[in-house]
């Protein structure tokens, strides 16, 4: 088995170099053969695996491993489906999470502890196939596709705003992002316009003219690990989208403390739409985000759907607690 090995250094505020030292000693001490790549930029992982999946043959003895967070990992199924021999002939993925929110290892899955991760895609006999979204934008034409979650409205907004913040840096270097984007989310709470969403499935419409959460899931988790999908699989093929429209401010607070406590899903303020193709616009500029990576600010009209990808890694999954 040949790796090629895609290691984003400054993801987790730069775990993903000192992730990188500790597999690669693993894989020497093994006499594994590889060959390691870094991203250098922004874009940097998409071309990389776009260069990579061009030139690979669909030899089943490849393995594509990925050191870095979601948005890398994003970039990385992005790219390979961009390349149209990679269409053809999709890399099996093995994924190695150093982010900071780490939230597609936990709907797989995998160890944030770099060796079991290594481990977990070294024992893999087979590949598996593993869901993942597809978006059409149909107002900019683009396609793309997402492992964790589409969102406009309240989160998208977060991500923007932490992104755009100067402080997010300094706190990624301490490992402690995630402050970020709570003092922004309350920012964000604060004046975030309600807009007006149109969602269709199959033959029916439902409008909701004060939408604020909108969130299209490929499984349970999102932010670093808190259940907005509780019953999501990667292993099936279906999204779901929840809806969350903003009222006053007392069940503003109260949605976001559901949301905290992970029951927002199951509360009574939460429309729920499960399936394969979900289409919905909105009359408004709006943020996106997909996989925590910026869409930027923009007329929606979404149409979903999902497709597979295929993963080399032994799943090591927690058992579901019981809903109470
Ligand atoms: N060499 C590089 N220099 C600067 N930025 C880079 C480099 N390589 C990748 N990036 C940026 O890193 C981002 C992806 O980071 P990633 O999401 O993997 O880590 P994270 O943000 O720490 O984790 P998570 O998404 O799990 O919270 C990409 O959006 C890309 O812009």
């Amino acid at each position: 088995m040949h790796y090629s090995i895609i290691i984003n250094p400054v993801a987790g505020g730069g775990r993903g170099n000192s992730t990188w030292s500790t597999v690669k000693a693993a894989l020497d001490a093994a006499q594994l053969d590889y060959t390691p790549l870094f991203t250098r930029d922004e874009e940097g992982a998409t071309y990389l695996t776009m260069r990579l999946a061009d030139r690979h043959a669909g030899r089943p003895d490849e393995t594509l491993i990925v050191i870095g967070g979601d948005g890398t990992l994003h970039q990385v199924v992005n790219g390979v489906l961009q390349s149209k021999n990679g269409r053809q002939h999709p890399l099996p993925i093995g994924y190695i999470p150093c982010g900071t929110g780490n939230d597609f290892a936990r709907g797989y899955g995998i160890s944030t502890n770099p060796l079991t991760a290594l481990h977990q895609i070294l024992d893999a006999e087979t590949t598996e196939p593993v869901t993942i979204g597809h978006y059409h934008d149909a107002i900019k034409n683009e396609d793309g596709y997402f492992l964790n979650n589409l969102g406009i409205g309240f989160d998208a907004a977060v991500v923007s705003r932490t992104n755009a913040s100067k402080s997010k840096r300094r706190l990624n270097r301490l490992h402690l992002g995630a402050f970020s984007y709570v003092s922004q989310a309350l920012g964000v709470l604060y004046d975030q316009a309600p807009f007006t969403l149109m969602v269709q499935q199959e033959r029916t419409r439902q409008l909701f003219p004060n939408a604020f959460i909108v969130i299209a899931s490929n499984h349970p988790f999102i932010g670093g690990g808190r259940k907005v999908a509780p019953d999501r699989d990667l292993a099936e093929p279906n999204l779901e989208l929840l809806v969350v429209e903003r009222h006053n401010w007392l069940i503003t607070f109260w949605t976001m403390w559901l949301f905290l406590r992970e029951r927002l899903a199951r509360s009574r303020f939460a429309h729920r739409f499960v399936g394969t193709h979900l289409h919905y616009t909105t009359t408004s500029l709006e943020f996106g985000q997909v996989d925590g990576e910026e869409m930027g600010n923009r007329f929606v009209d979404l149409e979903l759907g999902t497709a597979s990808y295929p993963f080399r890694q032994v799943r090591h999954l927690r058992k579901k607690k019981k809903v109470k």
